[in-house]
């Protein structure tokens, strides 16, 4: 992971208009570093979802983003300020540079088309120029990749368990080689070793393929162990960015120590934390358990 921006998000406002008007975002300013996993965490209602949808212009009425901008600073060299781009190229845009794995995107898949042949369509709609051949090659390869076998080219979404499809719409998302993937609550439906399962992949995916990861969820011990830095929202506003093993060691606001107090597996003797942030391991002083949840992300990484 370098220190070069990706993203950079500054002044981000966003209220919906209803009475009485929800500020959900708050002159949010942040940075996505490139090939940098960043988790954004707090608490339901926070805002996290907004955020997201609203840098990938995905914000219906009565959303209104009322202040700030998005800036994309893509690996050609151009800083692409997603504002000044219309509702053709914008979606151009979350295919090819920065994808986005919904909230219960599992059972997005059309259940009348089977796996290969949606997968096929990303790339006849983005890529028309591909053959027909090039496509199921390319299919075939990114099922591969996330784990699902190109044996599944076939297969109908009903015939594939939760996890094995929303592994498909990570292929998917993967599909044209974004620089960023965004992921709100992903693997939230699914059972926790699959849920584990799947963020190995994803963690190994991204070191593979050099792209950044916005990982959204209430999860905080799930942060922990995949971050290297994680945003604490509340109420609509960053109250603390810092990289993972900071927020865990040494959280400076009072609402990031309160919630990771309400988390009971990272509450007691703080000894296994052993993730750095840079890819070394840290052991601390305490030698009782209480941090299963955080030890494991060696096992994560
Ligand atoms: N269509 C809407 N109309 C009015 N208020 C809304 C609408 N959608 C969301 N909100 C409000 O905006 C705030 C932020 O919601 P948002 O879904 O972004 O939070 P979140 O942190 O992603 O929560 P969750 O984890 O539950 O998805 C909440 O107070 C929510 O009630």
């Amino acid at each position: 992971m370098t220190h070069e921006p990706l993203l950079t998000v500054s002044d981000f406002s966003v209220v919906y208009d209803v009475e009485p008007p929800v500020e959900a975002v708050r002159n949010v300013s942040l940075t996505v570093r490139r090939g940098e996993i960043l988790g954004l965490a707090g608490e339901s209602g926070c805002g996290k979802t907004t955020l997201a949808y609203g840098v990938q212009r995905l914000l219906q009425p009565p959303a209104v983003i009322t202040s700030g901008s998005a800036v994309f600073h893509d690996e050609s060299g151009t800083d692409v300020d997603l504002n000044t781009l219309d509702a053709h190229q914008m979606r151009a845009f979350r295919w090819a540079k920065a994808s986005m794995v919904f909230q219960g995107a599992m059972n997005a898949l059309n259940p009348v088309l089977n796996v290969g042949r949606q997968l096929a369509d990303v790339f006849s709609t983005h890529r028309p120029q591909m053959t027909r051949k090039q496509r199921t090659e390319e299919c075939a390869g990114l099922l591969d990749l996330v784990g699902v076998g190109r044996d599944r080219l076939r297969s109908y979404p009903h015939e594939l368990s939760g996890g094995m499809r929303q592994r498909v719409m990570i292929a998917m998302a993967l599909a044209l080689k974004p620089q960023l993937m965004i992921m709100d609550e992903p693997t939230t439906a699914l059972d926790v070793l699959v849920q584990r399962e799947i963020l190995e992949q994803i963690s190994d995916l991204r070191s593979q393929l050099g792209f950044s990861v916005v990982f959204i969820t209430h999860d905080l011990p799930l942060l922990l162990e995949i971050s290297d830095r994680i945003a604490v929202m509340r109420e609509g506003r960053i109250v603390e960015l810092d990289t993972a093993e900071n927020i865990y060691h040494r959280p400076q606001h009072e609402y990031t120590r309160r919630l990771l107090g309400s988390f009971p597996s990272l509450t007691g003797a703080r000894g296994g934390f052993v993730r750095g942030s840079d890819g070394t391991s840290e052991q601390g002083t305490g030698t009782t358990g209480g941090t299963g949840a955080v030890t494991a992300g060696e096992a994560a990484r």
